[in-house]
């Protein structure tokens, strides 16, 4: 038992195809239970993978990936009570209104239709949205739809919320909004996974950080412990220390 853990993953390996180079390769990884935690990593370095197999979405044969000790491809139910998932790419109907969508993925979480009703109202309100709230998302702008993606996300109260990219293209107030909902609700003790290519904005929101490079984990710890082992002055310099300033697409 890990009590202490909220991700444990080991020796996990992953190929998009068997004959294909493995993307993620024998990697390893433990995220504290209440950390707001940061992947970070070059393109194609393996962050969106890794989201996708940390959060079920994509099936694993080697190595194991535990969340609150539970073997993620053997749980999807208790996986899908427990966690929330921001993909980077918009997961709702731009058809219908953000409460429309919220009813529909309050649905599929099991809520019942109370709950998705003052959650909706809540999550709507929190994100400066209950003004559109009868509009359809295809008229919304690019942070209305990044704050309507995360309150997705959030509708269940996940004990993990894993976040991938959750402020790409938005503007100083929508990522202002963002990151403060992120800390309060980790604050009343939602445990965040992050990644972004923000870096002033994961120095401000992230305690733990992992840098990804090559599918493994290059290093990890509490951002001021790498900062000063490294004599880096930021989030940036240590990225580039460690993974090297050579494109990687
Ligand atoms: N569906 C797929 N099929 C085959 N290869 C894929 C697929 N998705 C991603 N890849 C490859 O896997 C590698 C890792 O991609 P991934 O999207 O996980 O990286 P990333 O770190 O999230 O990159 P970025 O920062 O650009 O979002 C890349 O070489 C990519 O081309």
């Amino acid at each position: 038992m890990s009590r202490q853990q909220a991700l444990v993953i080991e020796k996990l390996s992953y190929s998009y195809k068997k004959t294909s180079r493995p993307i993620i390769q024998e990697l390893s990884l433990k995220v504290k239970k209440g950390s707001r935690f940061g992947l970070f990593g070059p393109n194609g370095a393996g962050k969106t993978t890794l989201m996708s197999l940390m959060t079920g979405l994509l099936p694993y044969y080697s190595g194991s990936v535990k969340l609150l000790d539970a073997e993620v491809k053997n749980n999807k139910e208790f996986i899908k009570h427990t966690i929330g998932f921001v993909p980077q790419d918009f997961s709702f109907y731009e058809e219908l209104t953000p409460a429309e969508n919220m009813e529909f993925f309050g649905a599929w979480y099991g809520l019942k239709k109370t709950a998705i009703k003052s959650t909706t109202q809540h999550l709507l309100k929190v994100m400066g949205l209950s003004a559109m709230a009868n509009r359809p998302l295809k008229e919304f702008s690019g942070g209305m739809k990044r704050r309507v993606n995360l309150a997705i996300g959030v509708m269940n109260q996940p004990a993990i919320l894993f976040l991938d990219e959750p402020t790409v293209g938005v503007d100083v107030q929508s990522r202002n909004a963002i990151i403060s909902f992120l800390k309060e609700i980790n604050a009343a003790g939602t445990t965040l996974v992050y990644t972004s290519h923000q870096l002033n904005e994961a120095e401000d929101l992230c305690t733990e950080i992992a840098l990804i490079d090559g599918g493994g984990i290059i290093t990890q710890g509490t951002l001021n412990n790498l900062l000063e082992q490294h004599q880096q002055d930021g989030l940036e310099g240590l990225f580039l220390q460690l993974t090297g300033r050579a494109y990687r697409d």
